[in-house]
């Protein structure tokens, strides 16, 4: 299996939000709030097949065959720090999601993940599980949040980011290249590169620093 599907959005609102959300003017509360706008927008891309059950519901005028989401219910995870700016932009679209929460931290010096954090339901047979991160740079951090919800049993992923570099992706694929479930990513831009400090290029800076401040 191809372990990991990776879509770009191309709309000019997303294309337009970015640009805004790149530019080093923008400051922290209008990043925060594009941030989340560019997350709704992801969204409805990104829960293309969030599982769905039949359902009749009665109109005022006659019954209506449509659907409801399945259970169990979908679980949102954000990454802290950064991916919390995009929690609400997803529980906008799909508000009866569960949440659960990982924190990791890249050592700037080996650019290796670590985890601080993790709040998580222990059995995740047969979730649908949505990755938040605004940031993939090497992809060390995100693959480790997916082999995290994988071997608790989670049974199909889906990761959404701001940003990716091509050596992330890369490397992403290389880390979970045994996953045996399907795993998507979905994007609002891919960008040249990384420079030497592991920043994606041209990018936004640190995601975390711009939505929260410095640290
Ligand atoms: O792909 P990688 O090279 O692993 O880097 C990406 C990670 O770096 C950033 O988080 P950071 O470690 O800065 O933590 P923060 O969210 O607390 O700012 C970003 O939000 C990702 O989690
Ligand atoms: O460009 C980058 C790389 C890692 N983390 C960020 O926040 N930005
Ligand atoms: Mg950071």
């Amino acid at each position: 299996m191809a372990a990991v599907d990776v879509t770009v959005i191309d709309h000019p609102l997303v294309a337009h939000k970015l640009t805004a959300l790149r530019d080093v003017e923008t400051d922290s509360p209008t990043f925060r709030r594009l941030t989340e706008e560019l997350v709704t927008l992801l969204a409805y891309e990104a829960t293309r097949e969030v599982r769905v059950t039949p359902t009749t519901v009665q109109t005022p005028v006659a019954p209506a065959d449509g659907v409801r989401l399945a259970l169990p219910k979908p679980l949102v995870v954000p990454i802290l720090r950064a991916g919390l700016g995009m929690l609400e932009g997803m529980t906008r679209l799909v508000p009866t999601a569960e949440v659960g929460f990982v924190g990791m931290v890249r050592n700037e010096e080996t650019l290796e993940p670590s985890t601080y954090a993790e709040r998580l339901p222990e059995d995740l047979s047969g979730r649908q599980c949505y990755v938040l991160d605004p940031m993939l740079a090497t992809g060390g951090t995100l693959a480790a949040a997916v082999r995290f919800l994988v071997d608790r049993g989670a049974d199909h992923i889906t990761c959404i980011c701001l940003l990716a570099a091509p050596e992330g992706i890369e490397r992403l694929t290389q880390l979970l290249d045994d996953l045996h479930v399907p795993c998507t990513l979905v994007l609002a831009g891919l960008d040249e590169r990384l420079n030497e400090k592991g920043y994606i290029v041209p990018g936004l800076g640190d995601a975390g620093d711009r939505l929260y401040g410095v640290v």
